[in-house]
Parts: structure tokens; C-alpha cells; sequence
């Protein structure tokens, strides 16, 4: 759904000691997976711990859009009602994604290789961002796409009714990229065959693998047999690093902090920030790892301390990508220089995420220099003045990212809208708070 509630304003209060047990939600990547797998097997598949954020509810509409039941048990406790592999019918009205850019483009993917046309739109930030990366490659499935200049929603795909398989070299490193051609393959015939130009997220070739589909996978080949029958799941969706990271840097900046992050998933693809606060001398150790679901999963537990800058190397982006507003945010309380090099699929998120970063740091006092592909943030040894107000452009991570400063600033920082939280971590506010965190609301 597109954003539609009125901005609430809201400021971080500094001074905050968290102690305690934070328990973050579920992943998102997984979350739209598991509603989209679902609508796709043969019958019923349940799944504990999805995200309730409101980017995965958009995704479950789309689903019911396009004829699976979806039904909502309770908290996190869903089941879905597949139509099978080539079972989606036409839906009646425009799909809205919302703030959504996963769900936009993997259901852009599933629509692509089915006879019918959808249209799709979004909230003002998913209407800037470029969909001519999935509609290229969709397009050699036979699907055809009619959007605005550039490629942009809304935008009405008309679906091949008689597709053909595609091999498809990823010209930018992206898993929504991947996710969509996969997705088109699904209903095509023959082999799909993605070849990726930097590893990317591995949720759908692993989740697709679990419903039943053959998926090769050599070093950055993907191959998919098509029109497979999937069969139905039962998923416990693990809790998302990508959040984990707002109440681990918080607790690693505020003073006397020490704060457990149980049960996190450490998939390689997704734990680069990890790697990268260690390498800065954070604090930070994993406890009780273990294996689930077939996944890496430990126990984060993050403790005040001294950190240091250091070069955050190109190869290392994909594996942390959603994560660079808060290192950003933890390079500014640094001692030192932190240089983020690769960083410029940044400039496609939600918002310009080294804009809005460079933007809000140089309000709350701290140094920065950018290139289009380059991000370096001149750390301020726990000194960060802060005292400012920062504009969040509809970025869930940008807010939260501002929040976490505001934290252990010298001065409170204020967000122009704290609403946007709700796309992925719809309890960060309440959490924070019960680790020992305030935030002020403020009149706009
Ligand atoms: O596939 C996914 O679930 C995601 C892929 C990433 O986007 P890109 O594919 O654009 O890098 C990431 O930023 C997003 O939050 C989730
Ligand atoms: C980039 C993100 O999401 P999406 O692309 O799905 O909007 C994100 O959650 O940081």
C-alpha cells in the first residue's frame, strides 16, 4: 500500500545505556519469498515468524490478487493456499507495492511468463527506481513491458502466453534481478540459466530447492528446470541480520551497553556488516552457533567499545548492502576514516541512500566525502555533535540508521518522519525502548 499516513516527526534522545534481549522480526527476504513460493506450490504451505512489515502485507494482497488464499493465524503465523506453477489468473485491479522494490520485481518475474496483463505502482520512492533491470531480461521470456520514461511504475507488463527459456548474464550485482528471471523461469519450459556478476542473497535458490524445483548452482551459474510441480512447505523464517544490525550498532555506540540479538540468520550472502564491525574492533561475538533450516545461526552479542575505520573493499557490498546507513552511522562514531568502496547500488534503494546518509551526517557535525561509487565518513571518536533534523525520504533504513545516532550523540537528532520503520521493522521503536532507549515525538 502506498504511503498514505500523515509524517510523524520524532527525535532520538541521547544518553541511552541498552542492556536486555532484543528480539528482531523475521527476515524480509524470506518473508516475500515464502508468500510467493507458497501461492505457487500445489496446496498448503504454512510459515511461523513472518515479517509483518508493511512490505511483505503488500506482497501477501498481491498474492490474493493474483488467486492464492493467504490467511493470517496470528502473530507471524500465516498459510498460504498455492494455485500451482502456470496458476495465477489476471488480476481485477492495479497491483500496489508499496515502499517495495522485492516485491515489485520477483512479482514482476512471476507474472512475466503467464498469459495476462498486470499493471503495478508503488509509493512515490518505489516510482523513482529503475524496473528496466527486470523488464530487460523478462522481456526475452516474450513478456512485454509498458511503464514511464525510464522504465518506470506504474507500469503494466503484459505476460508471455507462450514463453521461452532464457540464459541471462546479471549486468548489475543484484538478487531482485536474479529472483525475477528464476521467478519467469518457473513457468517456462526447458532450462533458465542466470549467470550472476557478483554472488547476490541465495533465499530463492535455496527456498526454491526446498519446494521441489531442480536448481543447479556453479559458482555464479543458477540453472532452473522449468515448470516444476512445487510442492508445499512448512517454513520458519529466521530473523533478519538486516535488522539485528539497528540494536547491535546502537548498543556497540551508547555507553556501558551490552544487548543479546538472539537467533540470527548468518547466511554469507547476507552477514558482510558483521565481518566488517568485527574488522573495526567492535565488540561483537557470536554465541551459541548452530545450524537451522540448513542456514548459519548464532546469537549476536553486541558490547559498548572503542572502534576504529577502516576500507570497506568492493566485494564485500552485495553481502551487506541494506547495511550501509548504519556502518555509516557506526563509522561516524568511530576514531579514524572508514572508506565503503562499491557502494553505488546505493543510489537505487529507497532513497539515494549515500545522498540521504552524506546529508544527515554533515547536519549532526561529521565529515564526509562521496563519489558515485564511494562513500567515506571521517569518524569522530565518540564525539558526534548531532542537534540536527534529518529528512528520511520514505527510507525505513535511513530512519532507523538516524535514530541509532541520536542514541549516542552529544545532542538529540529529530527524523522528519518516523512512520517509514513500518516497511520492515514495524516494533523498533517499542524494542528499542524496552532495551533502555527514548525517543521524544515532536510537532512537525
Ligand atoms: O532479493 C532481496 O530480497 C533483496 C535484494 C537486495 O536488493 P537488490 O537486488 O536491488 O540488490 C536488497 O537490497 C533488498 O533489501 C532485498
Ligand atoms: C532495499 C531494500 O528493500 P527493497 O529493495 O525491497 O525496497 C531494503 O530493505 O533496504
Amino acid at each position: 500500500m502506498s504511503h498514505s499516513t500523515d509524517p510523524r516527526p520524532m527525535s532520538a534522545v541521547p544518553g541511552a545505556k541498552l542492556t536486555g534481549t532484543a528480539e528482531v522480526p523475521g527476515d524480509k527476504s524470506v518473508s516475500h519469498r515464502s508468500l510467493i513460493f507458497g501461492a505457487m506450490a500445489v496446496g498448503e504451505t504454512q510459515v511461523t515468524g513472518l515479517l509483518e512489515g508493511q512490505d511483505v502485507l503488500d506482497t501477501a494482497k498481491a498474492m490474493e490478487a493474483l488467486g492464492a488464499e493467504v490467511i493470517r493465524h496470528g502473530p507471524g503465523e500465516w498459510s498460504v493456499h498455492g494455485v500451482g506453477v502456470g496458476g495465477f489468473s489476471e488480476p481485477e485491479d492495479v497491483i500496489d507495492c508499496g515502499n517495495s522494490g522485492t516485491g515489485v520485481r520477483l512479482l514482476m518475474g512471476t507474472v512475466a511468463t503467464h498469459g495476462f496483463s498486470t499493471t503495478f505502482t508503488g509509493d512515490a520512492s518505489l516510482r523513482s527506481r529503475p524496473m528496466g533491470r527486470v523488464t530487460d531480461p523478462l522481456a526475452l521470456f516474450g513478456a512485454e513491458a509498458h511503464g514511464r520514461a525510464g522504465g518506470r511504475l506504474p507500469l503494466t507488463l503484459v505476460g508471455a502466453a507462450n514463453p521461452v527459456p532464457v540464459r541471462y548474464a546479471t549486468p548489475v550485482p543484484s538478487a531482485q534481478v536474479k529472483s525475477a528471471v528464476l521467478l519467469a523461469g518457473l513457468n517456462a519450459p526447458g532450462e533458465t540459466v542466470v549467470e550472476e556478476i557478483e554472488a547476490t542473497r541465495d533465499h530463492t535458490e535455496r527456498m526454491l530447492r526446498g519446494f521441489g524445483a531442480e536448481v543447479e548452482v556453479d559458482g555464479r551459474t543458477i540453472v532452473l528446470k522449468g515448470q516444476p510441480e512445487l510442492t508445499p512447505q512448512h517454513i520458519v523464517v529466521p530473523r533478519d541480520p538486516s535488522s539485528a544490525a539497528f540494536p547491535v550498532c546502537a548498543a556497540l555506540l551508547c555507553e556501558g551497553s551490552d544487548v543479546l540479538v538472539p537467533g540470527i540468520g548468518l547466511n554469507p550472502t547476507r552477514a558482510g556488516l558483521y565481518t566488517t564491525l568485527r574488522e573495526m574492533g567492535a565488540d561483537l561475538t557470536y554465541e551459541n552457533e548452530r545450524l537451522e533450516g540448513g542456514e548459519p545461526v548464532a546469537d549476536l552479542r553486541a558490547r559498548f567499545g572503542p572502534m576504529k575505520g577502516i576500507e570497506v573493499p568492493p566485494e564485500r557490498a552485495a553481502s551487506m548492502i541494506d547495511e550501509y546507513p548504519i556502518l555509516s552511522v557506526v563509522a561516524a562514531m568511530a576514531e579514524g576514516t572508514t572508506v565503503m568502496r562499491g557502494v553505488k547500488e546505493l543510489r537505487v534503494k529507497e532513497s539515494d541512500r549515500i545522498d540521504a546518509m552524506a546529508r544527515g551526517l554533515e547536519a549532526c557535525g561529521v565529515r564526509v566525502e562521496e563519489t558515485e561509487d564511494t562513500f567515506t565518513v571521517h569518524g569522530t571518536g565518540g564525539e558526534v555533535p548531532g542537534g540536527a533534523t534529518v529528512g528520511t525520504r520514505l527510507d525505513h533504513r535511513i530512519a532507523m540508521s538516524f535514530f541509532c545516532l541520536g542514541l549516542g550523540a552529544r545532542r538529540a537528532v529529530k527524523i522528519d518522519d518516523a512512520t517509514v520503520v513500518e516497511t520492515s521493522f514495524p516494533n523498533f521503536l517499542p524494542l528499542m525502548e524496552s532495551l533502555g532507549a527514548s525517543f521524544r515525538r515532536e510537532n512537525g
